[in-house]
């Protein structure tokens, strides 16, 4: 099943305190936005890719673009100040009737696998995501206390890609605009319209470059792939 990639790159990675965009930074040489976009470059099914970056990183990414090359950008477009922000640039950027898959630039670790399955789920069902079984015991907390343990039976940790057809995450994220939602993915507007997203098993492997830890165990993992581990 084809799909359109937008793929989100225009954050600050202020939780990584590099002082730059953490897309930048290097995963055993290669910055780790182009390990994600070889990702999409390298899978037939994907028939483009709208790249979301900061107009000020606009020549950068380009010089990388060239670099590494990558040639299924289609368009790159200004990100937003929050993410939500940056996937409506990219969402009215594409056109066409079929399914758009967002993607996090700081998860490089996606494969063609989970890719076509939340695709096929998103066919089927019009919204999917891809999640893994929460594996730590979830409590809150407050002012360093604990106020409750919560049941973990029913808890996933939802990863990108998400998937969609086009048409209906537009609307959810129109009607998000409408009634000033903040969310922090892109299938909670779906849910907020009422509407069924279907979960997909991802890997405990997709995670979400955001810490110096992860960039380390990034770079440990990568190692282990190269070895053949
Ligand atoms: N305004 C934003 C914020 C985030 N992102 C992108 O969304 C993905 C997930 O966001 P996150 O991991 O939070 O990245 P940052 O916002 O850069 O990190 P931080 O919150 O630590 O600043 C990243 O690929 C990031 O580049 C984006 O395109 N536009
Ligand atoms: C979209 C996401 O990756 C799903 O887990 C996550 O919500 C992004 O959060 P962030 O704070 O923007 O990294």
């Amino acid at each position: 099943m084809e799909y359109h990639a937008i793929i989100l790159a225009a954050g600050q990675g202020k939780r990584m305190g590099a002082g730059k965009n953490k897309m930048f930074l290097n995963i055993l040489d290669v910055p780790v936005v182009i390990h994600t976009l070889r990702a999409f470059e390298q899978d037939a099914a994907c028939l483009g890719i709208t790249l979301v970056i900061n107009k000020a990183e606009q020549t950068v990414f380009k010089d990388l673009l060239e670099k590494f090359h990558v040639t299924k950008v289609q368009r790159i477009v200004n990100g937003g100040k929050e993410r939500q922000d940056s996937v409506y640039s990219g969402l009215k950027a594409v056109s066409g009737e079929g399914i758009v898959l967002i993607h996090d630039g700081a998860r490089p670790f996606i494969k063609k696998e989970q890719i076509a399955d939340v695709v096929q789920s998103a066919a089927s069902t019009g919204a999917a995501v891809l999640a893994v079984p929460v594996k730590d015991t979830i409590k809150k907390v407050e002012s360093n206390k604990v106020i409750e343990t919560v049941n973990r039976s029913s808890l996933w940790a939802v990863q990108t890609p998400q998937a969609f057809r086009l048409p209906l995450i537009l609307q959810a994220h129109d009607y998000g605009r409408s009634i000033n939602a903040e969310v922090t993915d892109d299938a909670s507007l779906v849910e907020l319209m009422g509407r069924d997203v279907a979960v997909v098993k991802g890997d405990y492997r997709n995670i979400k470059i955001t810490t110096p830890e992860d960039l380390f165990f990034a770079e440990q993992y990568l190692r282990a792939l190269k070895r053949g581990d």
